[in-house]
C-alpha cells in the first residue's frame, strides 16, 4: 500500500507550466525574473519550468540549469518549483534526473516516453525507474496526441502506489477515463488536468487542480472558478468560467506557447514574444485577435468586480 511521505504536501490547485522567455535567441533572464515576481502575487500554487509551454525541447542542459536558478533566486515568496524533464531512453532519463539533484526544485513533471511507443509494462517500468533514481515528488504526464502513447489507468494505478509518484497531470481529452481514474485513485495521489478548456468540467468531475498554460493570463479568475467550486457555489464558478473558456481556446488557436508569449509580450510582463524553432510566432490575424481580447479584457476585469465576491481568503488557494 501507499505510503505518504509527510514531506510531500498533496498537489492541488493552479499550477502554471511557465514560459521560458527568449530575447534575440538567447534565454531572457530579466524577463524571466520578472515572470516569476509576478506570479509570486498570484493565486498560483506551484510553477513547472521547462514542461511543454517553457518549449523544454529547446533548451541546452546549461539554459535549463541556469532558467532553474534564474527562478529560484527571483522568487519573492516559497512557491514550488517542479521541472518538467522528457525521454525516451529510461537509463539517459534516470541519469537527468539524477544531474538535477543538487538544483533547487522541489518535484518533476515527466510525460510518457515518446516516439517509441512501448507496452503498458515498458511503462510501468520506465516510471519505476525513474521513481527509483529520485527521492522526490514526480508528476506523470499522459499527453497521448504529444507522446505516440497513452498510460492506460491501469498503469497508473500501479504507479500510483509508489511513495514518491505524486499525482498525474492528465492530457488524456477523454472525460470517461479521467472520471475513471477520479474514482479509483488511492488518497494522496494528485490529479490535475493539464487541458486547458476541460479545466472547469475536471474540478467538477473531482479534479485536484490544473497545470494550464492559459492562466498565464487572467490567473487570479481560474484560481477563482475552483475557489468557488470548493465554497459550493456553482454558479458562481460558471459565471467566472465561461469567458475564461474562450480566452483558453483562443490561447490556443495555434501551436502553444506562440500565443502565451504574445499576451505576456503585449501586456508587459516579458520584452519579446520570441519562440524557437520549430515553433513559429502568431501569425498576423491571431495577433489581431489577441490584442483585440486584452483591450477587451481591460473592460470584462470591471464586470467581474460586480459578481459575488468569494469566501474571504479563498482567491489565494486551499
Ligand atoms: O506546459 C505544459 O506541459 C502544458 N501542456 C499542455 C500541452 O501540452 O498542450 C497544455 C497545458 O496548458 C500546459
Amino acid at each position: 500500500m501507499r505510503e505518504i511521505d509527510e514531506n510531500h504536501r498533496a498537489i492541488a490547485g493552479l499550477w502554471l507550466p511557465l514560459v521560458t522567455p527568449f530575447r534575440d535567441g538567447a534565454l531572457d533572464e530579466a524577463s524571466l525574473a520578472r515572470l516569476v515576481r509576478h506570479y509570486c502575487e498570484q493565486p498560483v500554487e506551484g510553477l513547472i519550468l521547462a514542461a511543454t509551454t517553457g518549449e523544454a525541447l529547446t533548451l541546452d542542459a546549461g539554459e535549463t540549469e541556469r532558467l532553474v536558478a534564474a527562478a529560484a533566486a527571483a522568487r519573492t515568496r516559497a512557491l514550488p518549483l517542479f521541472l518538467g524533464l522528457s525521454g525516451s531512453d529510461t537509463r539517459r532519463l534516470a541519469a537527468k534526473l539524477e544531474a538535477t539533484e543538487a538544483w533547487p526544485v522541489e518535484g518533476y513533471l515527466i510525460p510518457a516516453p515518446y516516439y517509441v511507443r512501448p507496452s503498458q509494462e515498458g511503462l510501468r517500468r520506465h516510471f519505476e525507474a525513474l521513481a527509483g533514481a529520485t527521492d522526490r515528488p514526480i508528476l506523470l504526464y499522459n499527453i497521448p496526441y504529444r507522446t505516440g502513447v497513452a498510460i492506460e489507468n491501469e498503469t497508473l494505478l500501479a504507479l500510483a502506489e509508489l511513495p514518491n509518484i505524486a499525482g498525474l497531470k492528465d492530457c488524456c481529452r477523454d472525460p470517461q477515463l479521467s472520471f475513471d481514474l477520479l474514482c479509483r485513485r488511492p488518497a494522496g495521489f494528485s490529479v490535475l488536468t493539464g487541458e486547458d478548456a476541460l479545466f472547469h468540467g475536471a474540478l467538477c468531475q473531482g479534479a485536484d487542480g490544473g497545470i494550464l498554460a492559459a492562466a498565464h493570463a487572467e490567473t487570479r479568475l481560474f484560481a477563482a472558478v475552483r475557489q468557488a467550486l470548493l465554497a459550493g457555489d456553482r454558479a458562481g464558478a460558471l459565471a467566472r468560467w465561461r469567458p475564461l473558456f474562450e480566452l483558453a481556446r483562443l490561447l490556443f488557436a495555434e501551436p502553444s506557447p506562440a500565443a502565451v508569449k504574445h499576451w505576456l509580450w503585449r501586456t508587459g510582463l516579458i520584452d519579446s514574444p520570441e519562440v524557437r524553432l520549430p515553433m513559429t510566432g502568431v501569425s498576423p490575424a491571431l495577433a489581431g485577435r489577441l490584442d483585440a481580447e486584452i483591450v477587451r479584457r481591460g473592460t470584462l476585469a470591471a464586470a467581474y468586480q460586480r459578481l459575488p465576491s468569494l469566501p474571504r481568503g479563498a482567491e489565494r488557494g486551499a
